[in-house]
């Protein structure tokens, strides 16, 4: 089975690459163009897939992301090979050309571009279909798209990977950016404390001039310049206190500051873990990928496939013929895959919708976190220079009051020197106002960065906001990114999966089938050695039986021929007796026959004609028997038959010859001096007048008896001399008519006034006939005078008995005896049932004429079988008219027609009926009517 389908893969391989190659050739001026062209084709398309990847890789290098799962880049096994000019190639493995899914692939993808051109062989692709090697190549073709299908999922996850690089990267350096902008707003503080540092290092320098003044001046004691200065004391100490809130302000600023940047540290730390989460997530699909493209079906059915090839040439020829017909395969279009790669683009246009809008989200998000990192340094800075500003502010509150006791030096100082303190305490007074607003202009502006710090700190909340905003969109689009991206795997998965089981089962039933067929040949060997030892031996038996036969087939035939010609010898004696025995037995049936003087009686059965079939379906009920001529069996319904002996019987193909030669010696004997009746008897249409006259073509008994007469004489010329006389009439109604006269007068029968006591008619023409032409002309006549009318029964009936009468007078030329003898050919009228017949008014009559001339002579038939002394002949003008040939002494015989159909079952019982009581009549010896010397007398 498996060397048929191979054979005829072969087949149709080779018809197919045929027409491949003439189509080819036709389409594209050459069988060599297309290959070249289809090379050039790949290899362009083998170029930008190159420079897609080259641009990605440089795009990579540009982020300089060194991540371990970089080089993952290069796992993936493309369908698309590479060129290796930029030495890079070697990134990504090839699959080898000379591997045979290599060669299955550049096979298919040349098969791809010849689609077009193939369109004619798609019926025969078809029909190819139904291999099963062809269904189980194209489960591997589909298998092998579905597996393409990952390669370019494969490829996606890697985009999608590096578009996640390049993003974290692009966080990194906002990042960065933010923390700079962060550092830069702290010395945008620092800045700011600087100058209020400078403000109140002014304010300090102002009344440390007068501090040195009044060191100067503490001679000059004053009442005023001492509530000036404990006012100044307060007034410091209330800025002190000022201050001391301020840091606490500032502190409570910074702890929020650092609790924010805590907040947004674990952010990002959450998003970097995300990012891992969704890295590792590639990389354990790509790890999947990787085995599912190591430990898959596919490699499976390919390491299958090889194996199988390299087991079994045969197969290996079936694949490499099956990578011919995928050729042909390959312009079928698969619905599956179609579907496949439709929405493999709807979910490329997703993916890349996907990408777009998260590119736009994290654009947005570096922007934010940007402006996030400035204000936040910029709060930092502005904190820290606080801080340093409190400090200082601390140090120099740490010295004014280290400088307390020589103020109350100068105050008794003042006390002693009133006037100049006075007038100090007054300038002193006046910078401490002047000091004071400076003091209330750098609280406003400490109100004023507050105000200002707030508002940063809001904007950074909103941000804040933003960002998490922006992540949960992030982390939503992961979510579905990461739906799409399980949905599609669990998709590659399922087509793997099915084309993986499909494959397996093929290949299964094909290993099962090859495993078979190995059984088959491994037991074949032996049987053929058997077969052929065998058939050595019976060779050899044939070679020795050849002579043997040759020399029995002799032996046999010289056997035979000696038995046969012993079994003819035999035979011949034995047919020789049976001749001799029925003849004797013949001769001694008619010695018994003429000594009895029975009547003879035959009955010949008329053929079934188309013209006899007036009901269809009409069975035959009359049977002859082979064995026996004198048996005649009907069959007269519900299974009874009725059996009739009589002296012989025709079956309904005996000829007009076979029947004469019945009657030919009783022919003969007319001639002797014997007076012999031949009448025809029967239902009307059974054949009686078909049988004593015939046909011109076939002549019945009267033409073949006056044949034999005539030939007769002829034969006896010598010896005797005869004279034949011929009359013909017909007893039409009881009347007699000369059927030879041409006016056709009526005749009577009357004793023949000569005395002999024979009956004579009056006016009847007596023509003596020399020839047998004359006689068949008298004949004719004779025939042509009959009256005939068609009946229901016979279109031709003769409606009357017609008798054709020949005297045979014969001279002895030795011995001058005469003989007389007389020959009655006596065609009887039909016997008919008048309904049957249809007879109606003349018809009628004659019907009634003929049944009861019919039943005179029944009449008669039934006296002289009862050896009654009287004899009714002169009931019917038929009975007196045949009274001498009927009579005592005579020859007589009568042929019973019969029907054999089912229709006439009654007439033919009732025919045959009257004929086995004819048989039974004894007319007595025969006696030959002879004229000795002077007297005539009759002899026995
Ligand atoms: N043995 C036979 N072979 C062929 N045809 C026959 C045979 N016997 C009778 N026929 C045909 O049957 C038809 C009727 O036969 P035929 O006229 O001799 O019947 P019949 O007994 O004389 O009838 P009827 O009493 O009415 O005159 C004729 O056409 C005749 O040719």
């Amino acid at each position: 089975m498996y060397a048929f389908y191979s054979l005829l893969v072969y087949i149709f391989y080779t018809v197919f690459k045929k027409e491949e190659e003439e189509a080819l050739g036709a389409a594209q001026g050459g069988a060599s163009a297309q290959p070249g062209h289809v090379s050039m084709e790949t290899r362009s398309r083998r170029k930008k897939d190159h420079t897609h990847r080259k641009e990605r890789k440089k795009r990579g290098r540009g982020s300089r992301l060194s991540d371990s799962s970089s080089s993952s880049d290069s796992d993936g096994l493309s369908l698309s090979d590479e060129d290796d000019d930029d030495g890079g190639g070697g990134e990504v493995p090839d699959i080898p050309a000379c591997t045979p899914l290599g060669a299955f692939l550049s096979f298919k993808q040349e098969n791809e571009k010849r689609r077009e051109v193939q369109v004619q062989l798609e019926t025969a692709g078809k029909l190819m279909s139904e291999s099963p090697l062809v269904a189980v190549m194209s489960h591997l073709l589909s298998f092998l798209e579905q597996y393409s299908h990952l390669q370019q999922l494969q490829q996606q996850a890697d985009q999608y990977r590096v578009q996640l690089k390049r993003h974290r990267a692009q966080h990194r350096r906002q990042m960065k950016t933010l923390r700079t902008s962060y550092r830069q707003r702290l010395r945008d503080k620092n800045s700011v404390i600087d100058s209020l540092e400078e403000a109140i290092t002014t304010q300090q320098y102002t009344p440390s001039t007068p501090g040195s003044n009044g060191e100067c001046g503490a001679d000059v004691p004053g009442a005023g310049a001492g509530a000036g200065l404990h006012r100044l004391v307060e007034s410091l100490y209330g800025l002190q206190g000022e201050k001391s809130q301020l840091r606490g302000e500032l502190r409570l600023l910074h702890s929020q500051l650092e609790q924010r940047e805590q907040d947004r540290h674990s952010r990002v730390q959450v998003f970097q873990h995300q990012i891992d989460e969704l890295k590792s997530c590639i990389e354990e699909r790509e790890e999947e990928l990787s085995r599912l493209r190591t430990a898959s079906g596919a490699t499976d059915s390919e390491k299958r496939v090889v194996c199988l090839s390299a087991e079994n040439e045969s197969l290996k020829q079936s694949l490499t013929v099956t990578q011919g017909l995928l050729q042909q395969l390959s312009v079928i279009p698969s619905q599956s895959s179609s579907v496949l790669i439709k929405e493999n683009e709807n979910l490329r246009s997703r993916v890349q919708q996907l990408e777009s809008s998260l590119q736009q989200r994290a654009d947005q998000l570096s922007h934010l976190e940007r402006q996030s990192e400035q204000s936040e340094w910029r709060r930092g800075e502005e904190q820290r220079r606080r801080e340093e500003r409190v400090r200082e502010l601390q140090l120099e509150l740490d010295k004014e009051r280290a400088k307390e006791p020589q103020v109350k030096i100068v105050t008794q100082t003042v006390e002693v020197e009133s006037p100049a303190t006075l007038r100090q305490l007054a300038e002193a007074r006046e910078r401490n106002e002047q000091l004071s607003e400076k003091l209330t202009n750098q609280n406003e502006k400490c109100r004023q960065l507050e105000e200002h710090i707030r508002k940063s700190d809001e904007f950074s909340c909103n941000l804040q906001h933003k960002i998490a905003a922006y992540e949960r969109e992030i982390s939503v689009l992961q979510e579905e990114l990461l739906k799409e991206i399980g949905h599609l795997e669990e998709k590659k998965e399922e087509a793997v999966k099915a084309a993986a089981t499909c494959s397996v089962e093929h290949f299964q039933s094909l290993q099962d089938q090859f495993f078979n067929l190995q059984k088959r040949l491994t037991a074949l060997p032996p049987t053929l050695r058997t077969m052929k030892t065998d058939y050595a031996s019976l060779r050899s038996q044939v070679r020795n039986f050849s002579d043997f036969y040759g020399a029995a087939i002799t032996d046999a035939k010289k056997q035979i021929s000696a038995a046969m010609r012993e079994m003819s010898e035999a035979n011949k004696d034995l047919l020789e007796k049976y001749r001799k025995e029925v003849a004797l037995r013949r001769k001694y049936h008619e010695q018994l026959v003429e000594l009895k003087g029975n009547i003879r009686v035959l009955c010949r059965v008329k053929p079934v004609l188309k013209e006899d079939q007036h009901e269809e379906g009409q069975s035959v009920v009359v049977t002859t028997d082979p064995n026996n001529e004198s048996a005649l069996s009907v069959l007269k319904g519900q299974g009874r038959s009725h059996n009739f002996e009589l002296d012989r019987v025709f079956h309904p193909q005996a000829t007009q010859e076979e029947v004469f030669q019945e009657i030919e010696p009783l022919v003969t004997s007319c001639i002797d001096g014997y007076h012999v009746c031949i009448f025809a008897y029967g239902q009307t249409g059974s054949g009686k007048t078909y049988t004593m006259e015939g046909s011109t073509e076939n002549p019945g008994i009267n033409q073949r008896a006056l044949k034999h007469l005539f030939s007769e004489i002829e034969d006896r010329k010598d010896m005797w001399i005869y004279t034949v006389t011929v009359s013909s009439v017909e007893i039409y109604n009881e009347v007699l008519r000369d059927l030879l006269s041409k006016d056709g007068e009526k005749l009577d029968i009357k004793i023949n006034p000569d005395g002999t006591g024979q009956l004579h008619v009056p006016g009847l023409r007596l023509i003596e006939v020399k020839s047998f032409q004359h006689i068949k002309k008298l004949l004719a006549q004779a025939r042509r005078n009959r009256i005939t009318f068609g009946t229901q029964m016979n279109q031709h009936s003769s409606r009357s008995h017609a008798l054709l009468m020949i005297t045979v007078l014969g001279t002895d030329l030795a011995s001058g005896a005469k003989t007389t003898g007389k020959l009655n050919l006596v065609d009887l009228a039909g016997s008919e049932r008048v309904w049957k017949s249809g007879a109606e008014g003349e018809r009628l009559k004659e019907a009634q004429n003929i049944n009861r001339s019919l039943l005179a002579l029944g009449d008669v038939i039934q006296a002289l079988r009862g050896k009654e002394k009287h004899i009714p002949f002169r009931n019917s003008r038929l009975t007196y008219l045949l009274q001498d040939s009927l009579g005592k002494g005579n020859k007589t015989a009568m042929v019973v027609q019969v029907s054999a159909l089912e229709s006439n079952v009654g007439e033919t019982m009732c025919s045959l009926k009257f004929a086995e009581r004819v048989c039974k009549v004894e007319l007595g010896p025969a006696a030959r009517k002879i004229q000795r010397g002077g007297g005539s007398h009759q002899c026995d």
